[in-house]
């Protein structure tokens, strides 16, 4: 049985971030996750958690937020000790929060001195965090165009590069379908590196029931495959999102 997590920088927007925490709550979420926690006070979110019995499953590298500027610079080469600077404070917010996984965000660049910049940070941010579990994402290049990480055959190749046992594969199954075109053949294909799913219905990124991905036929599979972590619902809700959680109702039911 899928577990489910609320990933709040997309659910629950009718509210401002720290009252999202318990509208999730509410709503029937044991966890959450927020890509970008930054702009408030760690201590109130950990204390907001804490009131509510809310685990928090990840948040992204790097800080502050990326509203109108780069996403990430894990593979921007010349930017090194920028990375490194945000990782280390990301680093102390994901420890303070007790988040599962940080999410090391690329950036845009391309080319062979991105792929090595990448690898090396990555490798760097491996050991320098070895009690977290760390993750990538391949994003598809029409949401974020120019993004380095844009294809899941690069991920494993800088996953296997790395080789490095707390980093593993964020695999969200909207930017599955969006690249591969065939989000339930990439699970096939790329399972054995996932240590994270996000959900979204595709291509509109709404509520994971409809659209072109056949969820109930992806939860089976995941938990055929044995993965027992979370699977966090990443979408852009049609209306409130509260109206919009018939499929997670659905599976509270079972
Ligand atoms: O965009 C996504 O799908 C993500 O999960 C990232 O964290 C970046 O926004
Ligand atoms: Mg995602």
């Amino acid at each position: 049985m899928p577990r489910f997590a609320a990933n709040l920088s997309f659910l629950f927007k009718e509210y401002p971030l720290l009252e999202r925490f318990a509208e999730a709550k509410a709503c029937g979420f044991t966890a959450v996750e927020v890509l970008f926690p930054y702009d408030e006070p760690a201590s109130e979110v950990a204390q907001r958690m804490a009131d509510l019995g809310l685990d928090m499953v990840l948040i992204n590298v790097p800080p502050p937020n990326y509203t109108g500027g780069q996403r990430g610079f894990a593979a921007v080469p010349e930017l090194e000790e920028r990375f490194r600077r945000d990782f280390k404070r990301a680093l102390r917010y994901a420890q303070f929060l007790g988040a599962q996984h940080m999410h090391i965000m690329a950036g845009k660049a391309k080319g062979e001195a991105a792929h090595e910049t990448y690898t090396r940070n990555l490798a760097w941010a491996a050991k320098e965090a070895p009690e977290l579990s760390l993750t990538i994402e391949p994003i598809n290049g029409q949401d974020m165009p120019g993004y380095f990480l844009d294809d899941f055959d690069l991920a494993v190749e800088v996953l296997d590069a790395v080789n490095a046992p707390n980093l593993g594969l964020q695999f969200d199954a909207y930017h599955a379908q969006i690249i591969t075109g065939d989000a339930l053949a990439a699970w096939t294909r790329y399972a054995p590196y996932v240590r994270h799913i996000q959900i979204a219905g595709a291509p509109e990124r709404h509520e994971p029931v409809q659209g072109l991905i056949d969820y109930p036929e992806f939860f089976r599979r995941v938990d055929e495959s044995g993965y027992t972590g979370w699977i966090s619902a990443e979408y852009m809700p049609k209306a409130r999102t509260k109206d919009g959680l018939d499929w997670f109702n659905d599976f509270r039911a079972r």
